[in-house]
């Protein structure tokens, strides 16, 4: 419950693109937010590394602080908009086991080491939110902590990075290279501090690993999660995907498999009519299959500055409500523990492009390999290979099968002698 005078001490700890739209919302929703959670929220402190550095000017200078621990010391919420893991990690320890409630965006904490914060916060009697953690603006943690607690879910699916999503939406409507839509998604706020976090899937890896330890009631990390970035999509897969109807994406996918679950984040073909689909610049979507609920959809802004502070203070209304009112949120739900399974298990289809001598008998060649590995193919076509006349390049697209057997397929096929070289790899996914 909150001492003293009555208000909600709030602290933020690092003023950067959300940090500073966090403060906005605290400072010119003061009264609305008050009247939400029931006392007034009183921001105490800003922690920054450099007080002299330029701000917005909606930040009241006289709150920076460049002491960190003092300042969760002294508040009631502590709300990390920092990132990283230290010392983001060891100042929400300090906040949990000092009696404070958390709200933190920080996934890339949350996916490795969230059990330690979820156990320190339940020790101290305390509430930890993450809404903005994963999906930005997008309310599906509380969705899938909460309103499906009394479901069983068996498959999420989604677009949960707003960087990539962005980059490859300009890569394919806009014509840019990844590196120039990359400094556009930077510009605009939506990409980590290192972006590589971005472009090489940990981002959206430990939004999966989130997504999956709530939905499946399971602790799972960012280590269990497969993970591919989409540095290796090219424009020749982007101009296929498009000839053929699809869109490539970056999909995050977590999903029952035998007694256990495979969590996997990489690119894949989406066809043009599936919702996925029309997931345009940062926005994130999220599919979630439950037995009862049968199909929900979730849609909105998954990046940047102003809606990601929308979900941060969803969570610190929600928290100040305990603090004035008493009770707490939920904690970790791990009691299923179902073991992680390797993406090998996973059963998906795959479109391979080959580019094999343009001589009689090779699609035999290639239709038997494919075959010898119990693996059927639904399409498949071919092209005069554009740069040598000797040459023709096959594009097929599997039926379903493992993750395990489609590559072998695609390894035992670039053995073949007919095979000069193997132009693209990509899983199909929302068929
Ligand atoms: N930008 C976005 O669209 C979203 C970001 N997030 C998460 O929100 C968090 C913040 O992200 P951004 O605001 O985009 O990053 P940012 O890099 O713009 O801001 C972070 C700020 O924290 C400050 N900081 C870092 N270490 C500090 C320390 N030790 N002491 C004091 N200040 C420190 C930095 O100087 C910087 O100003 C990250 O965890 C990020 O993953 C989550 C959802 C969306
Ligand atoms: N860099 C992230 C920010 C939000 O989580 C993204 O692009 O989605
Ligand atoms: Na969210």
């Amino acid at each position: 419950m909150v001492a003293g005078s009555g208000a909600v001490r709030v602290a933020v700890l690092g003023c950067g693109v959300v940090g500073t739209e966090v403060v906005r919302l605290l400072t010119q929703q003061g009264a609305d937010l008050a009247a939400r959670a029931g006392a007034p929220l009183e921001l105490v402190g800003i922690a920054v590394r450099d007080v002299a550095a330029p701000r917005d000017q909606v930040v009241d200078r006289a709150l920076l602080t460049s002491d960190a621990e003092s300042l969760v010391d002294g508040a009631d919420v502590v709300v990390e908009v920092m990132g990283g893991i230290e010392p983001a990690r060891g100042l929400i320890l300090r906040a949990l086991r000092g009696g404070a409630s958390v709200v933190t965006a920080n996934k890339e904490l949350l996916g490795k080491d969230g059990p330690t914060l979820y156990a320190a916060a339940d020790e101290a009697g305390v509430d930890l939110y993450f809404e903005a953690a994963v999906a930005g603006a997008i309310p599906i943690v509380r969705p899938v902590r909460e309103s499906l607690a009394g479901d069983r879910v068996t498959r999420v699916l989604g677009i949960v990075n707003g960087t990539t999503n962005y980059v490859l939406d300009q890569m394919t409507s806009g014509g840019l290279e990844l590196g120039e839509a990359l400094a556009q998604a930077q510009e605009l706020g939506f990409a980590e501090a290192d972006p590589t976090a971005d472009v090489e899937g940990h981002d959206a890896a430990a939004k999966a690993a989130i997504l999956a330890s709530l939905a499946f009631h399971t602790r799972v990390s960012v280590a269990q999660v497969h993970r591919e970035g989409i540095m290796a999509v090219t424009a020749d897969d982007i101009a296929r995907a498009t000839a053929t109807g699809h869109v490539v994406k970056l999909l995050a996918l977590a999903e029952r498999s035998g007694d256990g679950v495979v969590v996997r984040v990489h690119p894949a073909l989406v066809p043009q009519e599936h919702p996925l689909a029309s997931v345009r610049g940062s926005f994130n979507a999220v599919f979630v299959q439950a037995e009862a609920a049968g199909e929900l959809m979730f849609y909105g802004r998954g990046a940047g500055g102003v809606p990601t502070a929308s979900a941060v203070l969803g969570d610190v209304v929600t928290v100040a409500r305990h603090k004035v009112n008493g009770g707490k949120g939920p904690i970790e739900s791990r009691y299923a523990q179902l073991p992680a399974r390797p993406v090998s298990d996973a059963v998906t289809r795959y479109q391979v492009v080959l580019r094999v001598e343009d001589r009689p008998g090779v699609l035999a060649q290639v239709w038997q390999a494919v075959a010898e590995r119990g693996v059927s193919i639904e399409t498949i076509s071919q092209s005069r290979a554009e740069d040598d006349g000797e040459y023709a390049d096959l594009q097929m697209v599997t039926h379903a099968a493992t993750d395990a057997a489609l590559s072998s397929t695609v390894s035992d096929m670039s053995e073949l002698s007919v095979v000069v070289d193997v132009l693209s790899v990509l899983r199909v996914e929302g068929v």
